[in-house]
């Protein structure tokens, strides 16, 4: 049973930005962060120097969030000095050394798809100390996000102290029961609101984000 959670705002992150006019309308509809991915082999990847520049689309207080899966430290170093992202998100096998070294709060992607490492609690808490949260999202160990698929939300490990993001998947037509079932602190999307890998549908962004509102004023 889902517990009634009045004035909690779950926080809504858009992923997977190539066009500035995709970023101003995400922001005006209510995103609170935006991501741009930088992992090699994605369709959406992004040089530094348009992530720049989609940067400068971005209204205040809407955090720009930079993606990278396995990328060498000088890609990583790069990103952060051209597009000062305000968070950084790691899909790949980075360790806790490695994401904390570029002095910007982190969110480790932690993978729920196929054979499951050790999820309990207190491991990831012990290999992410620096982690400012965890992002849980439906690809295996190795894998890549922006997938569009879901992973069965009940394996999301129960007793997080951290904040967590729910990704994979979600979409206007199930955001509403995600976050009944799981009440996490922020959801991702990025297949969910596209009409083609990397390019937003305003009328999905703003079905996503009503759909969010919804579920925040939903008491049982
Ligand atoms: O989007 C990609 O292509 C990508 C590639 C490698 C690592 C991460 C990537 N994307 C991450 C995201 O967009 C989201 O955090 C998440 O995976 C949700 O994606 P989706 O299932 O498409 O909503």
């Amino acid at each position: 049973m889902s517990q009634p959670r009045t004035l909690f705002r779950t926080r809504i992150k858009f992923c997977g930005f190539t066009r500035p006019g995709d970023v101003r309308l995400a922001c005006e509809l209510g995103a609170d962060a935006i991501g741009f991915v930088f992992a090699a082999g994605s369709k959406r990847r992004v040089a530094p120097e348009e992530a720049r520049a989609m940067r400068q689309a971005l209204a205040p207080l809407v955090d720009a969030v930079a993606l990278f899966s396995d990328n060498p430290v000088d890609e990583v170093r790069e990103v952060v000095r051209q597009v000062r992202p305000s968070l950084l998100q790691f899909h790949g096998n980075e360790d806790d050394a490695f994401c904390r070294g570029f002095g910007v709060p982190y969110l480790k992607a932690i993978p729920m798809g196929g054979e499951l490492a050790d999820q309990h609690p207190s491991a990831l808490h012990m290999r992410y100390p620096g982690a400012a949260g965890f992002l849980f999202d439906s690809h295996a160990q190795g894998g890549s996000g922006g997938s569009g698929k879901t992973f069965d939300w009940k394996r999301i490990p129960v007793g997080v102290q951290k904040p967590f993001v729910l990704a994979g998947g979600i979409t206007p037509d199930n955001v509403f029961e995600a976050i009944l079932a799981t009440l996490p602190w922020g959801v991702d999307v990025s297949s969910g609101i596209e009409s083609a890998p990397g390019l937003k549908d305003g009328d999905k962004m703003r079905h996503f984000v009503e759909q969010v509102r919804k579920a925040d004023c939903h008491v049982d």
